[in-house]
């Protein structure tokens, strides 16, 4: 329990870097803080390494550093029922989940938050995610005075919004566009205004040097570095199917699952140049994998997609209530640059995406997530994915101005024909290679 006056602040500790400095920045404004380390995954990985109990070491590592009590907590069942088992079914229906936005969701902002709350006494749950809110640590200031005249008035406490981070490139709002209002409202994110590199100068400072130098957790917690088509088969039976050209509808060969590949990867087909074959898209009814020639070929290409029902972190947007249609930015990788988009209303709660431009790889499953200026609004699964380039002009894509050589597979957009900075960006592959190389696009709505 806190010391009378002080606020309890319950640091969910990974031990990793982010988290070790959130827990000391909320130590340094005088709050009373506490570590809490969760096991949700006790499997060990390829080379036979129990990766929690190593976390779990350092997370002690980092109270001990900080002088903070540690707990620990054992989420295994939980993170299985909620988010694992959700994940198989999903492959197995043809989509590609995301479970990390769903830890988040179901575990962290959910069992992990009323462990602290009901179990610790918390008043506030703070995390190492790079993301702020509109109120930061505001709520914890408040007196007992105001306590008591917020209960007295029936008015509502004003909704808290989700922020993208200051790193905008380790910005992790994406992986908290799921998360409930009420989890937020007593919620901190202590690394919001800061950068990587500070963070990890303050980590040495403080003694964690072995934290920050601690190699970063890649990709889907629970896969690790393993091989995912390795991994995901001791889950889920293997069942042969046809890889089938879209071009020609004529079968390329055998895979052992659709559920093994996802849209936008190699196919690997034996007997084909490896390099040459992409997938485009999966019938998990049939099992057949569609394939076309090339990484930049039109088929891989959508303009729209229709989502499930919107969860919005604050409320729908007046204007899109309003009007039924929103402009706003998209997002379906954490890392990938914003695109422009139009939301339109499409029914119990849901919305069709019109993006800007075509994005390769748009994918089923996978979370179609909005932002306006620096607020990120929430996000939606996507359901299917609207005509791809190729189904839509397939007669204009070699004379319109959508031109793709199948020759030596490059895609050339006339609309596609900017000089930036001296970069001459006439085609997929500089967009690409110059967005992640930092361009910020600079629309109405500033985002970035
Ligand atoms: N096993 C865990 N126990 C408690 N909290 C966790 C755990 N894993 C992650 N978190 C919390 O979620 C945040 C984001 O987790 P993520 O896995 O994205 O790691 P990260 O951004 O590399 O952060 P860190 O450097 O703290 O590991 C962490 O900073 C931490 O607050």
């Amino acid at each position: 329990m806190a010391i009378s006056g002080v606020k309890h602040v319950v640091c969910a500790l990974s031990g990793g870097v982010d988290s070790a400095v959130a827990a000391l920045l909320l130590k340094w404004k005088g709050y009373q803080v506490s570590g809490l380390f969760m096991r949700n995954w006790d499997q060990l990985d390829e080379t036979g390494v129990c990766t929690a109990d190593k976390d779990c070491e350092d997370a002690r590592f980092v109270c001990d550093t900080l002088h903070i009590p540690f707990h620990e907590v054992n989420f295994v069942k939980d993170y299985w029922h909620d988010v694992f088992s959700n994940f198989l079914k999903q492959y197995e229906r043809g989509l590609t989940p995301n479970p990390d936005v769903m830890c988040n969701k179901y575990i962290k902002f959910d069992r992990l938050m009323e462990h602290a709350f009901n179990k610790l006494g918390a008043d506030a749950v703070a995390t190492g995610h790079y993301a702020r809110t509109s109120q930061g640590d505001s709520f914890l200031q408040t007196t007992d005075k105001d306590v008591k005249k917020e209960n007295s008035s029936m008015e509502l406490k004003e909704a808290v919004r989700l922020l993208r981070a200051v790193d905008s490139w380790k910005d992790q709002t994406f992986f908290l566009s799921q998360v409930s209002q009420k989890a937020l409202q007593r919620t901190i994110f202590p690394l919001g205004d800061l950068t990587k590199d500070v963070v990890k100068k303050i980590a040495v400072q403080a003694g964690m040097e072995r934290i920050a130098k601690k190699k970063e957790s890649m990709g889907i917690c629970f896969i690790g570095d393993r091989h995912f088509q390795k991994f995901i088969k001791e889950y889920i039976e293997t069942k042969p199917g046809n890889f089938v050209g879209i071009e020609d509808y004529k079968v390329k060969g055998q895979h052992e699952g659709h559920f093994l590949y996802t849209i936008g990867q190699r196919a690997g087909i034996q007997g084909y140049n490896p390099r040459k074959m992409f997938v485009t898209d999966k019938n998990p009814d049939t099992n057949e994998v569609f394939v076309a020639p090339g990484t930049n070929h039109p088929a891989l290409f959508h303009q729209t997609c229709m989502t499930d029902s919107v969860h919005w972190i604050h409320q729908p947007p007046l204007q899109l209530i309003e009007k039924e249609m929103l402009d706003c930015f998209f997002r379906f990788q954490h890392a990938d640059p914003l695109v422009k988009c139009t939301l339109t209303l499409a029914g119990e709660g849901s919305v069709i995406v019109s993006l800007q431009k075509p994005l390769r790889a748009l994918t089923p499953g996978q979370y179609a997530v909005f932002y306006l200026g620096e607020e990120c609004l929430g996000s939606a699964q996507i359901q299917q994915t609207g005509p791809s380039l190729y189904s839509l002009n397939w007669k204009q894509y070699h004379s319109g101005d959508w031109t793709w050589n199948p020759e030596d597979d490059t895609a050339v957009d006339e609309n596609i024909n900017l000089e930036v900075k001296g970069t001459k960006l006439d085609s997929w592959d500089s967009w690409r290679n110059f967005l992640q190389g930092g361009f910020k696009w600079k629309g109405p709505f500033n985002g970035g």
